[in-house]
């Protein structure tokens, strides 16, 4: 009999009947609390569980006796009890290469759209206030040459480093848990503690997990310290930033603008101050978000889930110590 499994987000036709081939499939809409108690016996029968952006704790757990493996479509797990699934033995597996590049991409993105006011002076010209040849309150800043501070010197900050080096030819700072030799050899990066950082980027760019240790690892004092002139982008995770210390850093002048894909509340409460200020780009939480990276995470979220199962965690898996 094939092992049954929870499936808690639509895949594509393809990816759906490869999941199948190997399990029966009950397919949910979330895990809410109600959504558990209406399949309750599919869930109290599953071995796997497959999907993302929902929350997998203890007390859904207590729900799922039987299961051993989960499987998110993402390379960020704060969703999930990592201690409670040890604790029970179960699998977190995760996508970690399939979207290194595409988030590297939309920070990229983040960077030249804040700096050249691309949406705010694309909004005027749609608005019809481009009536005469520009003058300096249309003007941006500079990209190329310019400082580049990333947080977060992972997977996804490298493909960034490599963007801005080669690409844009700025000197590239970094902040991470260890120093990193292939930023250092291969992209010129000068590793330093947060706050000279904070104190010498143009730009100051974070790629995070979230982590107890990184919850509002930037707020009030952080954003004292960067220059006045400093674009700030947030791509990693929402509570990594204490956002009312953002929006007043905004507010006052501290900071030049903001680039964000992440927010403490998503999808962003419509009454944010955030959507007031023109030196904001906010976007839905887009970073890897194009069809032929969502694709692959999918995929590879369901061959994780399959060799998960099997026994078989040599790769993307987050806690392999429990098989
Ligand atoms: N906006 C979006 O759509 C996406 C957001 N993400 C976020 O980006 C994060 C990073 O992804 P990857 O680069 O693949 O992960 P990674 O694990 O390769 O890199 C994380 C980096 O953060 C550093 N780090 C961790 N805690 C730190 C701390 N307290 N202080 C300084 N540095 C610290 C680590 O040393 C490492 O260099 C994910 O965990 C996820 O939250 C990832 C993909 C898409
Ligand atoms: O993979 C992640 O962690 C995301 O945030 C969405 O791609």
């Amino acid at each position: 009999m094939k092992p049954s499994v929870i499936l808690y987000k639509a895949l594509p036709d393809d990816l759906q009947k490869r999941l199948e081939e190997h399990f029966t499939v009950t397919q949910v809409k979330n895990l809410s609390p109600d959504t558990v108690a209406q399949h309750a016996d599919a869930f109290a029968r599953a071995e796997g569980l497959l999907g993302s952006s929902e929350k997998v704790d203890s007390a859904l757990l207590e729900k799922m006796p039987k299961l051993r493996a989960t499987s998110t479509i993402s390379v960020g797990y704060d969703n999930f009890d990592v201690e409670a699934l040890n604790a029970r033995k179960v699998l977190l597996m995760h996508t970690p290469t399939a979207l290194t590049e595409t988030v590297a991409d939309t920070l990229m993105a983040l960077v030249l759209s804040t700096a050249r006011r691309v949406v705010e002076v694309a909004e005027r010209v749609k608005a019809g206030e481009w009536t005469k040849s520009i003058g300096p309150d249309w003007f941006g800043v500079d990209v190329h040459g310019k400082t580049l501070g990333i947080v977060g010197m992972g997977r996804i900050g490298l493909a960034l480093a490599q963007r801005a080096h080669f690409g844009f030819n700025m000197p590239i700072l970094y902040n991470a848990r260890r120093q990193h030799k292939e930023a250092e050899e291969r992209f010129n990066g000068r590793y330093c503690d947060l706050d000279t950082l904070l104190q010498e980027a143009d730009y100051v760019c974070l790629i995070l997990p979230l982590t107890d240790e990184t919850h509002h690892l930037i707020g009030k004092a952080e954003f004292a310290k960067m220059k006045k002139s400093a674009i700030f982008i947030n791509a990693g995770r929402g509570p990594v930033v204490d956002e009312k210390a953002l929006i007043a850093a905004l507010q006052n002048g501290e900071i030049h603008a903001a680039g964000l894909d992440v927010f403490e509340q998503e999808p962003l409460p419509v009454d944010s101050p955030l959507l007031t200020l023109p030196n904001v780009v906010a976007l839905p939480h887009i970073g890897s978000a194009t069809h032929e990276t969502r694709y692959s995470m999918a995929s590879t979220a369901v061959d994780n889930l399959i060799d998960a199962l099997n026994g078989k965690v040599e790769k993307n898996c987050v806690n392999p110590q429990v098989k």
